[in-house]
């Protein structure tokens, strides 16, 4: 069966190899030589989980599941009321075709505040981490299941020699397991399942009993309320990755504080 994520899959192949085609990599390492350097993006998480939740808020206009998330969308805006509101991290899409993300959305969340900034998308090749850098990003996500294990090796390879934080999205025990061979120790569970959308938070409970004492570990998807983070925080959860949720929310600020605060 195709599912959805082979389907991403296979159009960010032909998406990367064009832009591979198109930008040099001296205007690549130009774009970097331009931008600030690398905010700690697991530093300021752990920071914030010492003392409360730690969060993970995402930019994301819309979604292959949900369609439109918000029409009035304002990257910058959202950033400053994340950060207000006290979210350590942004998290902000960059694929175009399947979740309407955008580089500028990137650059402009993160111009606007101070928080570190995650590239949400789909790493299929280490040429795309020097281009995360090159949009300002400091960090990137490796999904387990998009890849196998030489190809994860060498995107975080890619994206340590930047000095970027790498994020390493796990869905079940195997995939976990092929996780941890790799260096980072920022872990995150998608309750998500990327092959047919259905969200489960039994995921995260069951995995995070196997992450070692030295991972941050982080609960993503399908949170909404307060009450969802303080059961997974009854699991020992403390960091967590959303997105919908917040980016439907009127006063984004408020929202945010009520839900970590
Ligand atoms: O909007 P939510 O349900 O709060 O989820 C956020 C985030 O976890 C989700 O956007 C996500 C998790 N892993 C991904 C991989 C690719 C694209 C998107 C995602």
């Amino acid at each position: 069966m195709t599912t959805m994520l082979d389907r991403i899959l296979e159009s960010k192949h032909d998406e990367v190899a064009e832009r591979r085609r198109t930008i040099s990599r001296a205007d690549l390492d130009a774009r970097i030589a331009a931008q600030s350097a690398p905010r700690g993006f697991r530093a300021a998480l752990d920071s914030k989980a010492g003392s409360g939740y730690g969060l993970i808020a995402e930019i994301k206009k819309a979604s292959p599941s949900k369609g439109l998330i918000r029409a009035d969308f304002d990257p910058p805006a959202h950033a400053r009321a994340y950060a207000a509101g006290g979210a350590a991290c942004l998290s902000v899409l960059t694929d175009e075709r399947w979740f309407q993300g955008s580089a500028d959305y990137l650059a402009a969340a993160r111009a606007a505040c101070d928080l570190p900034v995650l590239r949400k998308d789909f790493m299929i090749d280490p040429w795309q981490t020097a281009e995360a850098r090159a949009m300002g990003a400091d960090a990137i996500l490796i999904i387990v299941a998009a890849l196998d294990d030489g190809a994860m090796a060498e995107i975080e390879a890619a994206a340590m020699e930047q000095d970027m934080d790498v994020l390493v999205e796990v869905h079940d025990r195997d995939e976990l397991d092929r996780a941890l061979a790799l260096k980072s120790r920022l872990i995150g569970v998608n309750n998500r399942n990327l092959k047919d959308f259905t969200v489960d938070f039994q995921r995260t409970y069951e995995l995070v009993g196997h992450a070692p004492g030295d991972c941050t570990f982080v609960a993503e998807s399908g949170l909404s309320k307060r009450s969802d983070l303080d059961a997974m925080a009854e699991h020992g959860v403390r960091c967590f990755l959303i997105g919908e949720a917040l980016m439907r929310q009127n006063d984004v600020e408020a929202a945010t504080r009520d839900l970590i605060g």
